[in-house]
């Protein structure tokens, strides 16, 4: 059974999610929805993606430019299973009303979508047993997915009391030219929580977040200064091992020369992976500390690419494609070269 997929919205995260979609052979990229005929519509057409534009009105515009359509979305709606909805934030949600409830159609949603889009907020991980069989599942944020990620790595190991984390957020991605700061360093959001705590409770629920965060003229990853407070009593050694046995997490280490998220993604260009991306936590190990019941250490976050895989794991438990989830994480992870611990 090949699942038929359209991603609405091929941007930052749409364009990411339909090739790692290609690599699966369980389902297959249908088509994507474009609204300008740009080079990303263009190289969308040449890699054999079929494209679909979103009204009438853009069929001439696309012929103009030379970009091959295939039709508007409605009749991309018409032919498939699921859709991965990548557009900017809120606007999942208009779709959900008007287009996926009225169609019968299944969606997946993303982070910039509220909590109450989906029947479940989603890391593969954590709860994709879950998501077996639901209509509506969202990828939490890349920020939600990497604290997430690690803290029921944590919490599997030690049992998490309490968590803290401090987050500075990239500011925007590496092709946006409209948003900043540019010199300056911005509570975002200046009252505490940030929406990241709530957001990993909506996945892992009985845990006690609490998540600060700021925003750094920076465009390539985000970082996270974690602090966990846990039950059983942890050395740097016995972190490193409940680490090194978790899916999607990958360790580096300074004495290699990486000192910076400048550092983790010339790494990252030189491992060669499609469009240099880091699906997996990127943690210093040597920035592991463990005082008994205490546990610090310093995370980055590739933005543009750690929701990428869930989104894959998602639609896989949505139609029951596999049941068990760490046959599903294995599957997506040998696809895109992440190397998932035996
Ligand atoms: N960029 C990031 O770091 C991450 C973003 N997310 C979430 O993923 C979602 C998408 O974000 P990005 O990919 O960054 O946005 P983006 O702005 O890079 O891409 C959105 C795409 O949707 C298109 N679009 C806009 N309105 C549309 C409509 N009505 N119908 C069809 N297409 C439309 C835009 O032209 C653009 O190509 C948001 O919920 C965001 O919060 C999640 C993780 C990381
Ligand atoms: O949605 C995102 O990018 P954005 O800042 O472009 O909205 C990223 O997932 C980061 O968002 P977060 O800091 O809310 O996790």
């Amino acid at each position: 059974m090949s699942i038929r997929v359209g991603v609405n919205g091929y941007g930052t995260i749409g364009k990411r999610v339909a090739y790692a979609i290609s690599k699966q052979d369980d389902m297959k990229v249908s088509g994507v929805i474009k609204h300008t005929p740009d080079f990303e519509a263009r190289f969308a057409a040449e890699r054999g993606f079929d494209v679909y534009v979103t009204g009438e009105d853009r069929l001439s515009k696309f012929e103009k430019a030379g970009i091959k359509v295939k039709g508007t979305k409605e009749d991309l709606f018409g032919k498939v299973d699921v859709v991965v909805d990548a557009t900017p934030e809120g606007i999942g949600e208009e779709n959900k009303k008007n287009i996926y409830e009225p169609r019968k159609l299944s969606a997946i949603f993303e982070g910039g979508e509220e909590p109450y889009v989906a029947d479940t907020s989603f890391v593969a991980q954590v709860n994709y047993v879950e998501a077996l069989g639901k209509k509506y599942v969202r990828c939490v944020s890349c920020n939600t997915t990497g604290i997430v990620r690690i803290l029921n790595a944590l919490d599997n190991g030690f049992k998490v009391k309490k968590a803290r984390v401090f987050l500075a957020r990239r500011a925007t991605d590496p092709h946006e030219i409209k948003k900043g700061p540019i010199n300056a360093i911005v509570p975002d959001p200046v009252s505490i929580p940030s929406h990241h705590g709530p957001d990993a409770q909506t996945v892992l629920k009985n845990m006690d977040i609490t998540t600060l965060a700021i925003k750094v003229p920076t465009t390539i990853m985000h970082l996270h200064a974690i602090n966990v407070e846990v039950a059983k009593s942890a050395t740097a050694k016995d972190v490193i091992d409940i680490l090194n046995q978790t899916p999607r997490m990958m360790l580096l280490h300074s004495g290699e020369g990486i000192h910076s998220t400048a550092g983790i993604i010339e790494y990252a260009r030189e491992l060669g992976r499609y469009r240099y991306d880091l699906y997996e936590n990127i943690i210093w190990e040597d920035s592991i500390s463990a005082n008994k019941n205490e546990i610090y250490l310093y995370q980055a976050i590739h933005q543009e690419a750690d929701v990428v895989p869930e989104n894959v794991d998602a639609i896989r438990a949505m139609f029951q494609l596999e049941k068990d989830p760490i046959k599903s994480i294995r599957k997506t992870d040998k696809s895109l070269g992440i190397k998932t611990p035996s």
